[in-house]
């Protein structure tokens, strides 16, 4: 087995091997460095399965400037977080201002002074590292610890952008508590949080598909949303859910329908070639939920679009 090397990637992006060398002997100890003398290189470099943590990048190269490239980085949204430090010897003319208005953090001058260069790179490394984390705060819901609202949004947007290049069936499932009112009345709003707690770890303990996605919608409410996942497979796979919540045995003592906490959820299948938005799939869940209220609660209803 090969042992796995989370070191930080440094991507240095020069049309000249020479610096590029240089750079090389200054991270090598510490980082996985890679190198790419061609913008396009880099720019691939950049949007594949392994992007590296940071780039430093020269300013002056023949087929396309660092500015350019800075820029061109800075404008896809796979690549824009990369934090870009350009790259320029004391002799260069280079616009400081410029640099930064096409989206660099910093920028380091040749020749080299090994400490400083490291030091920079560690500082713009550790803020990214810094922003990454707040950012996953701001899409995590603070009571169950589940994705929240906002990041549902993002995510049913982009998997029904990739549902549709695909052609592959996209379902979702609104989760809804039943009778939780009564729940909070009888055992005090304290206990309703833990229960929430309980059936949030509990419903994303079940989904085990890498895709599966769950995030809490509302109060007592839960998106379950299921790529590449048919109406039939994702009737199965809410059926699953509720025996891990009924195996729970969360004691519900006013419900006036069991004696544990049940839930109800509709559940709809989108076909990609179907002029709706994602709203539409909220809102056609949003009636299939309904109506399993209506029909006596603690079940699954499947709706149309
Ligand atoms: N403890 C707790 N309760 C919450 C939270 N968010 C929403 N609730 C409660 O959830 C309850 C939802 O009540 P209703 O919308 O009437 O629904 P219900 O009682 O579950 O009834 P049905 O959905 O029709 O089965 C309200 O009493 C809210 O106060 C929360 O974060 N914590």
């Amino acid at each position: 087995m090969t042992e796995r090397d989370d070191r930080h990637k440094i991507l240095i992006v020069d049309d000249t091997k020479e610096n590029i060398d240089l750079l090389m002997e200054v991270f090598r100890e510490d980082y996985r460095v890679s190198a790419a003398t061609k913008p396009e290189r880099a720019l691939k470099l950049a949007r594949g399965d392994n992007p590296p943590d940071i780039i430093l990048l020269d300013i002056l190269m023949p087929e396309m400037d660092g500015y350019e490239l800075c820029a061109a980085l800075k404008r896809d949204e796979a690549t824009k977080s990369i934090p870009v430090v350009f790259v320029t010897a004391v002799s260069e003319v280079m616009d400081a201002a410029k640099g930064f208005s096409a989206g660099a953090v910093d920028y380091i001058t040749k020749p080299f002074h090994p400490p400083v260069v490291k030091a920079r790179v560690r500082l713009h490394l550790d803020l990214k590292s810094k922003y990454e984390l707040l950012e996953s705060y701001a899409f995590i819901d603070a009571l169950t610890e589940v994705n929240n609202r906002r990041r549902f949004d993002l995510v049913l947007e982009s998997e029904w952008n990739r549902a549709r290049r695909s052609g592959r069936p996209l379902s979702l499932v609104y989760v809804d508590v039943d009778h939780f009112k009564e729940y909070n009345d009888t055992l005090g709003h304290g206990a309703g949080d833990d229960c929430l707690r309980r059936l949030a770890s509990g419903l994303s303990g079940a989904l085990h598909r890498s895709g599966d996605f769950i995030a809490r919608y509302g109060g007592e409410e839960f998106m379950v949303l299921l790529p590449y996942t048919s109406q039939e497979q994702a009737r199965e796979i809410a059926s699953y859910l509720l025996s891990v919540i009924d195996g729970l045995a969360i004691p519900h003592p006013s419900s006036p329908i069991a004696q544990h906490v049940t839930l109800s959820m509709g559940v709809v299948s989108v076909d990609p070639d179907a002029n709706i938005q994602p709203a539409g799939i909220i809102e056609a869940a949003d009636r299939a939920l309904y109506a399993a209220k209506h029909g006596g609660r603690n079940r699954i209803v499947g709706g149309d679009i």
